[in-house]
């Protein structure tokens, strides 16, 4: 049975979703579960654009195996020579250059003739294939562009040494008729397109994006540019884990062979959720909260006499299994090494006996630890990364009619640091203005702060968000504990640590 090959996006159109930075370690954690769920291609950023996006896609390519890992540039040679010095160690290592093919964009942002497009588009994929022959080209906003325009440039990409040629639906406008009709269009007047994959890679400005893309494959579509919840520029890509669920679920209607494991789509929405800030909306279809939920009286009758009355989706296939092992304060190693080994996680003997103490005293706190707790409690420390501030203590005073007082002890690169204590306009306030003078940052705005229950129950794990701004870019942070202040504090942390990381080689 023929397949659509995967090219998930999320860590560079992805990370161009306003306000969200990813360190190198971040993305490396994000793009090794991207592996794991047997996507095609992880582009992994655009080399050219900062120190730390190049630092991010070589970490990538050199530690993620197995797959193919692109790069994006534009069709210039500063752009192809940094885009491959991240790349070269790569296993599969794919070129991805682009240029804008609209009248629109031709004439105010590029100022080029459509001549001289062509002539940058084949400049750039020949100075490309001196380095590789997987090169993808782009034909940025495909879809307010002429066709026969679109296939003479095709054509003369393909000429050049392009393998994929990409037809991008930028600034989300098509409707699916017409985009699948523009596949067709471009198939039939680019002569020789036979010889490379077509991908498409649709934004979702009107909600259409995954109706879109779904609407190419049906038209010849080989390739799907995809972002785990849907995340990107503006109102975001196709989303991932929709694509694949449809292609899933109605391989009936669409006749192909889905070649992901469906059962990474859930931790992996909940990292790419927890890494970037940007949290997933309750009725969010495949991940949200509610997409498995059942409010309505007839439908839990249903679902109870015969569960696909209601559900069309088994959650098991996204992997929200229940485990049958009850884990808590009276569980050993083996069965917190078997949670582990069920739900794929990977801790070397250190960090496990690290994690096992964390558990014992979760569990302590705690009567029913469920799964997500302990997922959430994972999460913490999914990634390994140089955490220059670590909480080693706090405390925190406030009440009707106090001054709410933070006392804080922090470690700095594990030796402990004096403490300090702070007032503020609350609590939280209170604990941020004590971390700030410890850590010496007195430059972080904080954009936002939220709070979250893991699970439900007055015991539940005290999820907190954070996102600060710091010299201009946004550096997330996220923690779970059973305390929410001391929640707050370890996120805020994170978010400093992230700042330091993706600064220190400045
Ligand atoms: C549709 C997309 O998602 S495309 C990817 C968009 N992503 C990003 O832009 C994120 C990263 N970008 C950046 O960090 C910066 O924009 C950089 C480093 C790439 C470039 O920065 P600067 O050199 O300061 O240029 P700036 O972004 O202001 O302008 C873009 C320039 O590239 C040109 N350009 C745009 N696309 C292309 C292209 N595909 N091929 C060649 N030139 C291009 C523009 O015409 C403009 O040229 P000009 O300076 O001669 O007017
Ligand atoms: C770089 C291209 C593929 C892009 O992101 C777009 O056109 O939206
Ligand atoms: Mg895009």
């Amino acid at each position: 049975m023929a397949n659509v090959r995967l090219f998930d996006t999320t860590l560079r159109d992805g990370e161009q979703s306003p306000g969200v930075t990813l360190i190198p370690e971040e993305k490396l954690a994000i793009a090794k579960q991207l592996a794991k769920m047997k996507v095609n291609v992880i582009e992994a950023g655009f080399p050219i654009s900062s120190e730390g996006d190049f630092n991010a896609v070589k970490m990538v390519a050199e530690n993620v195996k197995g797959i193919e890992v692109a790069g994006l540039a534009r069709c210039r040679k500063g752009d192809i020579d940094r885009a491959w010095e991240a790349l070269k160690d790569a296993e599969n290592p794919r070129i991805h250059v682009f240029i804008a093919s609209s009248p629109i964009h031709m004439e105010y942002k590029l100022q080029m003739s459509e001549e001289e497009v062509i002539k940058n588009a084949v400049d750039g994929v020949k100075y490309a294939a001196q380095y590789t022959e997987n090169i993808e080209f782009s034909a940025e906003d495909a879809s307010r562009s002429d066709v026969d325009f679109l296939a003479r440039l095709f054509e003369a990409a393909i000429d050049a040494g392009a393998k994929v040629i990409n037809i991008p639906d930028t600034v989300g406008y098509s409707v699916p008729s017409e985009f699948g009709a523009l596949i067709k269009d471009v198939r039939e007047k680019t002569p020789n397109i036979d010889q490379v994959d077509i991908s498409v890679h649709c934004h979702n400005d009107l909600g259409l994006a995954v109706a879109n893309s779904l609407a190419a494959i049906e038209n010849g579509a080989t390739q799907v540019e995809v972002s785990v919840n849907g995340i990107g520029e503006r109102a975001g890509n196709a989303a991932l884990e929709e694509i694949v669920m449809a292609l899933y679920t109605r391989k009936d209607y669409y006749g192909l062979d889905v070649t992901q494991d469906t059962t990474q789509i859930a931790r992996l929405s909940k990292l790419v959720a927890n890494s970037t800030g940007v949290s997933i909306q309750a009725n969010k279809a495949i991940v949200g909260a509610n997409a498995f939920a059942h409010e309505a009286g007839i439908h839990q009758d249903g679902v109870i006499k015969e569960r696909t009355t209601y559900e069309i989706m088994d959650a098991k296939t996204i992997g929200l299994d229940h485990n049958k092992l009850v884990l808590g304060k009276h569980s050993g190693r083996h069965a917190l090494k078997d949670f582990l080994d069920k739900y794929d996680y990977e801790l070397d003997d250190a960090s496990f006996e690290g994690f096992f103490k964390r558990f014992k005293d979760l569990a302590d706190k705690k009567k029913n630890v469920s799964n997500a707790d302990i997922i959430a409690l994972l999460d913490n420390e999914l990634y390994d990364y140089e955490k220059t501030f670590e909480l080693e203590y706090i405390s925190v005073l406030t009440g009707r009619g106090l001054l709410p007082t933070a006392t804080v002890r922090l470690k700095k690169e594990g030796e402990i640091i004096q403490s300090a204590a702070c007032n503020g306009d609350g609590p939280v306030d209170a604990i941020f203005q004590t971390i700030n003078e410890l850590t010496g940052m007195e430059n972080i705005k904080l954009m936002s702060y939220k709070i979250d229950a893991v699970t439900e129950g007055k015991d539940a794990l005290g999820e907190a968000f954070i996102a600060s701004e710091i010299d201009g870019k946004i550096y997330t942070g996220h923690s779970s504990q059973t305390d929410i202040t001391e929640a707050s504090a370890a996120a805020y942390i994170e978010a400093i640590n992230k700042y330091l990381v993706y600064n220190k080689n400045k």
